[in-house]
């Protein structure tokens, strides 16, 4: 991922699902659910003096040998020997992984168990310093277009329905202060999107069962503190460089951070999780207001067991009322993608089966003697999607767990297997689970819709997705093609 940290994305894409396209401005009343009850009923959420202070601000290894390309430069850009590199870093963190079974830490806490090989890529990941990612990096313009989409889910999304922010005349209209779980937070990349949420942080929990990210985000929530705020001095929302609102500097809101595979397991068992309120029940009057999945749910979908974990995670720890927020591939790309691909390799068969010539021998989808038939692949030079085995012909993806596919991104990714979360069946899970889908938007509709926005679009030139005064568009075509490949969603608990 390509963001602060290392988010990614992808292209324009119509969504199946036009309607869905909600904006947040124009939500049913109804919507109001957790607060259909009144906030002044709500039972206390979760009270700090109650828990333990939190130390106060304080392929996949390949399956398959590198392979003879047929039409060299017809595929990624990336080298041959670049690739070669990354299968063979991936295959030695399979073999560590065999020797690896769990480490313990020396406070005494239980790590989790490195059983996996996406926490040992997350974990292996260096942390370049915010410098770098915003001048060096050779996709500093996703980066920069991948968090602005964070932000604007956070913004558009993580507050009340009702709230309005306080201005020098008014005050804001709820002094409720939010509840965040961020579910797969890395190394904490988002922790400054939320100290610059509109309706203040009272708590934010971090969960990841990568523990060295986990390390990495404590240390970055330790010099946010430090600072008073993510851009020190606590220059957050105060009108200076990435302000949005005219207030005073705000707090640092109290954190937390678990090493926690929020797929496999429950979440229950953490005690903070317990104190603010767990029950998957439509009727949870306590719970987190909001629940942040960035760039990470399409891990759960390898299976149902783990889909169904994850969705009673998130339903458990959402408030009535609550949102879960979020960003994954857009299944709507992978399935015309290997639609696309499984039509060309059908009519090479059938132009074969005709004794048709084909144009070249070099010719996609032919295979010599003793090569491995060519599965769905594509990309640039900055991103690359490989399904390592057949994919449906039509394109859908059912049964609709454990489509995996590699996903390699440059400079943050390196063929990692992801799984296809089929929007559709999504949406259906999540009803089980009383979540009820508002907002889903592919990111470059995102950028369509919000750039013109008061508040967004100058947070865009501040970000460096766009020059100032309503600028170039710094976000390159290739750096716009692997953006698009991600859609941003909301879902509310009712
Ligand atoms: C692409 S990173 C995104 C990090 C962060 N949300 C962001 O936007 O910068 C994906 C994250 O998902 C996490 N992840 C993978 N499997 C997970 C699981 N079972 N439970 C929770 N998080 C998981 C990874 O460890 C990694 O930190």
């Amino acid at each position: 991922m390509a963001g602060d940290n290392e988010s990614r994305s992808i292209q324009e894409h119509e969504s199946l699902d036009g309607n869905a396209n909600t904006d947040r401005r124009d939500f049913p009343k109804k919507r109001k659910a957790g607060n259909d009850l009144g906030n002044d009923e709500l039972p206390q959420p979760y009270n700090a003096k109650e828990l333990q202070p939190a130390k106060r601000r304080a392929a996949s290894p390949s399956e398959q040998p590198a392979r003879k390309l047929k039409r060299p430069g017809a595929r990624a850009r990336i080298s041959e020997a670049e690739r070669e590199a990354i299968r063979q870093r991936a295959l030695e963190r399979e073999r560590a992984l065999e020797t690896t079974t769990s480490a313990t830490v020396a406070d005494g806490r239980q790590r989790a168990a490195i059983n996996d090989v996406v926490t040992q890529h997350y974990n292996s990941v260096p942390e370049r310093g915010r410098d770098w990612r915003r001048t060096d990096s050779r996709i500093k313009g996703l980066r920069a277009f991948n968090n602005w989409v964070k932000s604007c889910i956070i913004q558009k999304f993580s507050p009340d329905e009702d709230y309005t922010p306080g201005t020098r005349d008014h005050p804001a209209s709820s002094r409720h202060e939010l509840l965040v779980l961020d579910i797969g937070c890395g190394k904490g990349g988002d922790l400054g999107k939320w100290q610059q949420a509109p309706q203040p942080v009272q708590l934010y929990v971090g969960l990841d069962p990568a523990d060295v990210s986990i390390d990495q985000a404590k240390e970055r929530y330790r010099q946010m503190a430090s600072r008073g705020g993510p851009g020190g001095g606590g220059g957050g929302r105060g009108g200076g460089r990435g302000g949005y609102h005219r207030r005073p500097p705000p707090r640092i809101f109290e954190a937390q951070f678990h090493i926690k595979d929020c797929y496999g397991q429950t979440i229950e068992e953490i005690d903070v999780i317990r104190q603010v309120g767990f029950d998957p029940g439509p009727l949870n009057r306590r719970g987190f207001d909001v629940v942040s999945m960035m760039f990470c749910m399409h891990y759960a979908f390898e299976s149902e067991e783990k889909a169904r974990t994850m969705l009673r995670n998130v339903a458990g720890a959402l408030k009535k009322g609550g949102r879960l927020i979020g960003c994954i591939p857009n299944s709507d790309v992978l399935s015309e993608r290997v639609g696309q691909f499984n039509q060309r390799m059908a009519e090479k068969k059938k132009r074969k089966e005709e004794g048709v010539e084909p144009p070249s021998d070099a010719e996609e989808g032919e295979l010599e003697e003793g090569e491995e038939e060519q599965t769905a692949e594509w990309g640039n030079q900055i991103y690359r999607v490989r399904f390592p085995g057949k994919t449906p012909e039509d394109g859908i993806f059912r049964p609709a767990f454990g489509w995996k596919y590699n996903f390699f991104l440059h400079e943050a990714v390196e063929e990692v297997p992801e799984y296809v979360v089929p929007w559709e069946a999504f949406r259906a899970l999540a009803e089980d689970y009383n979540l009820e889908m508002q907002y889903h938007k592919p990111f470059m509709e995102v950028w369509e819709s919000e750039k013109d926005d008061p508040v967004l679009g100058p947070l865009s030139e501040r970000m460096g997705v766009r020059e100032r005064g309503r600028g170039e568009f710094l976000v390159s075509p290739e750096e716009q093609e692997a953006a698009s490949f991600y859609t941003a969603f909301c879902f509310y608990k009712v």
